[in-house]
């Protein structure tokens, strides 16, 4: 009698291995391609839902570097596929890319190792993509993984010769629009010494982690008094309110942080505040308006400086959730404030009314990609000049806001001059016999290569912080 062969044991059903770092940053690339979510938003609320059921800090921390570097680097990384895959870019499905992307990051930017790299990669197409894109993967990671990101880049960006923008969009990962609109700017502000060197260092400043900086708002709590709860802070660079964080650090339990005394806040936007409050201005100075408010970071610093003067402020925001967010970063500010949800462009009070004004006026954001890694593949050359007739309308009505003697701050988180400068001298020109330049650069602590003035631009390369631009204009009559 034969036995009959033994049954194979069905093979179990093939379950991807629990890897929750880079399911996260997938479903965040994704997030940020398909809905235009914006990384800084989505990511801290994909990474608390993993967290509850079991990431770990270790793996909250890779998710972290896996979406700001994928999102950074993008353009190199796109030029890179491109040239490991046998059609165009855009013919390739964007979930596919985005897997594609983010084995790019950990082959060329990490110290993942290869095998590591792909075989996870892999792994994540399978679980999300299906078995026959996750060959693809496959097969283009492994091509990827032949060379570092030094020699992809001398092989995929064209000579620096021949194309110098199009050289420093691939390499520095930036559209060539963008690149040419900093370089401009660089130029503008630093006459002479706009080199290669120069906008290399701003685009790479650009694609590095900035560091967290808080304020400790004045009247509130003192630098010294936040330093002590927070010993692995240093100093800021710049500003009298600021600590930096080291690498990693989280404010958001700190009680000073939670009842709104201390906040993050990039030290540019500090100087901006500082810079309006410290501006002489002719005779009293009792009341202060922030006309662009939301989400009430400068307004919670200019309230606290003002409370230490005995003035009051106005703060309006023409979005009602923003105004609410503005209210709250307000709270426990110890001088009298008010918030109000209004179009700065259509003012709620009389000509005239404030002493002191501030319009950071909405804008590109070319100045702040370090924090909005996505904001640059977003962003169109349109949209810049879009912004164009607001920021005019706001800077109008600012400056009828103010009395004769006072000051007002145009300000913008883009180096870009046609939101800068452009603005500004477009005003200026309309009502020349109304107004002078209120130079800046001595309301700011000594900062280098601030130009020629009056009015100032900040550079992530040269103070380590937001590229923010600041105009002060005094009322004369
Ligand atoms: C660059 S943000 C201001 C950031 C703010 N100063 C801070 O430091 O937190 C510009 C703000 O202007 C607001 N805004 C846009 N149009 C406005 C208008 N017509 N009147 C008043 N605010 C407006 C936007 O909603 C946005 O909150």
């Amino acid at each position: 009698m034969s036995t009959p062969p033994a049954k194979r044991a069905p093979r179990p059903h093939r379950r991807p291995k629990k890897d929750p770092a880079r399911t996260v940053a997938f479903r965040a690339l994704r997030a940020v391609d398909e809905r235009d979510a914006y990384a800084n938003l989505i990511l801290p609320s994909l990474l608390r839902e993993a967290e509850q059921k079991g990431m770990d800090r270790r793996d909250a921390a890779l998710a972290t570097e896996l979406v700001y570097g994928t999102l950074r680097q993008q353009g190199s990384y796109d030029a890179i596929i491109a040239a490991c895959i046998d059609r165009p870019l855009r013919e390739v499905d964007p979930p596919v890319l985005d897997v594609l992307s983010l084995g790019a990051h950990q082959l060329l930017a990490t110290r993942i190792p290869t095998h590591a790299a792909v075989s996870a990669t892999v792994e994540l197409a399978r679980a999300v993509l299906g078995d026959g894109r996750a060959k693809f993967v496959n097969a283009v990671l492994r091509r990827i993984s032949a060379q570092d990101l030094d020699a992809w880049l001398a092989q995929v960006a064209p000579p620096y010769e021949d194309d110098a923008e199009d050289h420093l969009s691939v390499v520095h990962s930036h559209p060539r629009w963008v690149v040419a609109a900093l370089w401009d700017a660089l130029g503008r502000w630093q006459p002479g010494s706009a080199g290669r060197e120069a906008i290399e260092q701003l685009l790479a400043a650009d694609n590095e982690r900035p560091a967290v900086t808080l304020v400790a708002r004045p009247g509130r709590i003192s630098t010294e008094q936040l330093a002590a709860e927070l010993p692995e802070a240093g100093p800021g660079r710049w500003s009298p309110y600021a600590l930096a964080l080291a690498e990693g650090g989280d404010p958001s339990g700190l009680a000073a942080v939670r009842e709104g005394a201390a906040g993050v806040q990039d030290e540019g936007s500090q100087l901006v505040a500082l810079a309006l409050a410290n501006a002489p201005v002719d005779g009293a100075d009792r009341l202060w308006l922030d006309g662009c408010a939301g989400p009430g970071g400068k307004a919670a610093l200019l309230a606290a400086l003002a409370a230490e003067r005995g003035a009051a402020l106005v703060a309006s925001e023409r979005q009602p959730h923003r105004a609410r967010l503005v209210a709250k970063a307000l709270a426990g500010n110890p001088g009298p404030y008010t918030v109000i949800a209004a179009d700065g462009t259509r003012p709620a009070w009389r000509p005239g009314t404030f002493d002191r004004v501030l319009v950071d006026v909405p804008c590109s954001g070319l100045g702040a990609l370090r924090r909005r890694p996505e904001a640059r593949w977003r962003r169109r050359p349109e949209d810049v000049a879009g912004f164009g007739p607001l920021q005019r309308d706001l800077l109008r009505s600012a400056l009828d806001a103010v009395r004769v003697g006072g000051v007002v701050g145009y300000a913008t988180c883009s180096p870009h001059l046609a939101e800068t400068r452009a603005v500004v001298d477009d005003v200026l020109r309309e009502r020349a016999e109304e107004l002078e330049w209120v130079d800046a650069r001595p309301l700011l602590p000594d900062l280098p290569g601030l130009g020629d003035g009056p009015d100032v631009q900040l550079w992530p390369h040269l103070h380590g912080t937001d590229a923010m631009y600041l105009a002060l204009l005094r009322r004369v009559r």
